[in-house]
């Protein structure tokens, strides 16, 4: 990704591409003390619009604020970049990442005394686990690998270190041929995937992890809100890995992942193997609102062209 065109916004100026760099003693490539979002543009009946862009804008902040990171813009302008980013790269459907970073401006673990530097791109991704996954469903692993421990880092920052223990998890279960990882609570409960929410479905209800030690998606949100206008129950709880083995239906969601069915975990058939009916209406809603076909939640998109 770094052999690209377009422009890319650094610290108040958009670079192009290739000249978008950091020096290599730049403190958060050494140890990780950044914080960014995800977010995705999609076009639809209005063009090209950014999904909940003021939630990801919020959360972004909230991430700077638990890490003691001061960054130096407001969330207006940020949010205009960001809108920005798509449209100046000539982008239909884009993803975008925001990223606030410690600079190269001393070493030591201490980042009191180092600037902080906003960067803001975005590109052209498809489905994150692949375009036959949102309707066939991907094949989960149990992570050997613990998630991060509340009180170890913070897991409602999202923060860049926080993605070793993601990139572990993921890895390990690409190397035993699944598509994704469980990470389960220091506690052994389920808690998320890799860089996606969990949701079950059993007996009609739809159940989700406290968010304790996971992000506190925005697809999740999203997926709770779609489902509590639905008249599905939803709840939140404590929920083991067996519980998803014996589940009707499961599902990933994230910014990138969408709304992801679950056909396996651990080599237990979940369901019918595929994709279930209230993931599908789920699914369905979701697109509908992201490609902005329906209305009735017109504060979720934001056009990327002001005019
Ligand atoms: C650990 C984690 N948990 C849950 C989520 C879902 O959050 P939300 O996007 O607000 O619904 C994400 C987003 N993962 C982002 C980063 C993916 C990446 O590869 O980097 C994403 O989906 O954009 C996570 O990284």
């Amino acid at each position: 990704t770094h052999d690209r065109d377009g422009e890319i916004w650094l610290d108040g100026q958009w670079l192009p591409w290739r000249e978008a760099k950091v020096h290599v003693l730049t403190h958060t490539l050494h140890y990780g003390g950044g914080v960014f979002e995800g977010l995705r543009a999609y076009y639809g009946q209005q063009g090209t619009a950014i999904f909940r862009l003021q939630e990801h804008t919020d959360r972004l902040f909230r991430s700077a604020h638990i890490m003691g990171m001061r960054i130096p813009y407001d969330k207006d302008t940020l949010g205009r970049i960001q809108c920005e980013a798509v449209f100046r790269n000539r982008l239909d459907s884009a993803y975008i990442r925001p990223m606030c970073f410690y600079g190269a401006e001393g070493m030591g673990l201490r980042a009191d005394n180092l600037k902080v530097h906003v960067m803001v791109a975005a590109w052209e991704w498809g489905a994150y686990l692949g375009s036959e996954a949102l309707e066939q469903g991907i094949r989960v692993r149990t992570s050997s690998f613990t998630r991060n421990h509340v009180n170890s880092l913070m897991c409602k920052a999202k923060a860049n270190g926080n993605y070793v223990n993601s990139m572990l998890a993921l890895q390990e279960a690409l190397d035993c041929g699944y598509d994704e990882a469980l990470l389960l609570d220091h506690e052994g409960y389920a808690a998320e995937g890799s860089g996606e929410n969990l949701f079950i479905v059993r007996g009609g209800k739809l159940y989700t992890p406290d968010l304790t030690s996971v992000l506190e998606g925005i697809t999740r949100d999203t997926v709770m809100t779609i489902a509590r206008e639905l008249g599905i129950e939803v709840i939140e709880k404590r929920i083991t890995r067996d519980e998803v083995y014996v589940a009707d239906e499961a599902f990933f969601t994230g910014t990138a992942a969408e709304i992801t069915p679950i056909r396996e975990l651990d080599g237990r058939t979940i369901g019918s193997g595929r994709r279930g009916p209230v993931t599908e209406r789920l699914q369905s809603l979701y697109f509908d609102y992201v490609h902005g076909r329906r209305t009735d939640h017109p504060e979720w998109l934001t056009p990327v062209t002001p005019e």
